[in-house]
């Protein structure tokens, strides 16, 4: 008989709810929205525009309070912690990936990679060992000093996902990481992010339109009018 260790969650959501309430009424963004993610998953959030894909990746990164339910990272419960300790949480352990990538255009890759570590007052012969490092295993470590304009969609892109990994995140939340890019680049920015999450055991959740992009992950939900259906 062989025995497997379950992977740690390290993520877990449960009966998110979103209402927003606008001038033509409430908007029920998310309905009892539950799931769990492990150390090393990749989870494929899916479902077409409007869906709550963005409404539930907001929540599980602290950008935005539920109207019921609650977010756990490890025991700690996200959802249930005050402004400052969640700006902490983020800070600490949570990387973000954004589809238009966010770089500052004004820094340069390195530098843009390097801003979570100043962020945490990380000293800097370790900041500048890590950048050089997290640059290398997204295979810029050539365009360290290029600004953002001087690269192509699929550099930016992976200049994001170092400057994500860069401070070793328990949890990585991408919400269409490749929806700007040809579909070319978008399987190589994919297969990146999937190889990183493995390596590094890191919780991630990716939403995206594209069927081809679910073929990298380890588990797919599908939201339909913010419920999860499968
Ligand atoms: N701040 C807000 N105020 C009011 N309604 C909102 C707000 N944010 C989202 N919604 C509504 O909630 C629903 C879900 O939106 P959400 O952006 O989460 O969908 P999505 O699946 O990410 O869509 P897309 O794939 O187009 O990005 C939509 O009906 C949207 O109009």
């Amino acid at each position: 008989m062989t025995t497997t260790t379950p992977a740690r969650t390290v993520l877990r959501a449960q009966g998110l709810t979103r209402v927003f309430g606008t001038g033509a009424g409430e908007v029920r963004a998310l309905t009892e929205a539950t799931l769990e993610v492990a150390a090393g998953e990749l989870l494929v959030v899916r479902g077409p525009s409007g869906s709550g894909k963005t409404t539930l990746l907001n929540l599980l990164g602290g950008l935005d309070r539920p109207t019921s339910g609650g977010v756990w990272l490890g025991d700690a419960e996200l959802t249930a912690l005050g402004e400052k300790a969640v700006l902490a949480a983020r800070r600490d352990r949570i990387g973000y990936v954004f589809q238009s990538f966010g770089l500052v255009p004004v820094l340069s890759a390195a530098e843009n990679v390097e801003v979570p570590l100043r962020l945490r007052r990380t000293p800097q012969a370790e900041r500048s060992r890590r950048v050089e490092e997290a640059l290398d295993a997204v295979g810029l470590s050539g365009h360290a000093k290029q600004r953002p304009y001087e690269l192509s969609g699929g550099q930016q892109q992976r200049v994001g996902i170092a400057r994500a990994l860069v401070a070793e995140p328990e949890v990585l939340l991408a919400d269409e990481p490749t929806g700007q890019l040809d579909s070319g680049t978008a399987a190589v920015v994919m297969d990146l992010l999937a190889r990183v999450v493995h390596e590094r055991g890191v919780a991630a959740v990716v939403s995206t339109h594209d069927p081809e992009l679910m073929a990298r992950a380890d588990r797919v939900v599908e939201l339909h009018d913010g419920r999860v259906v499968a």
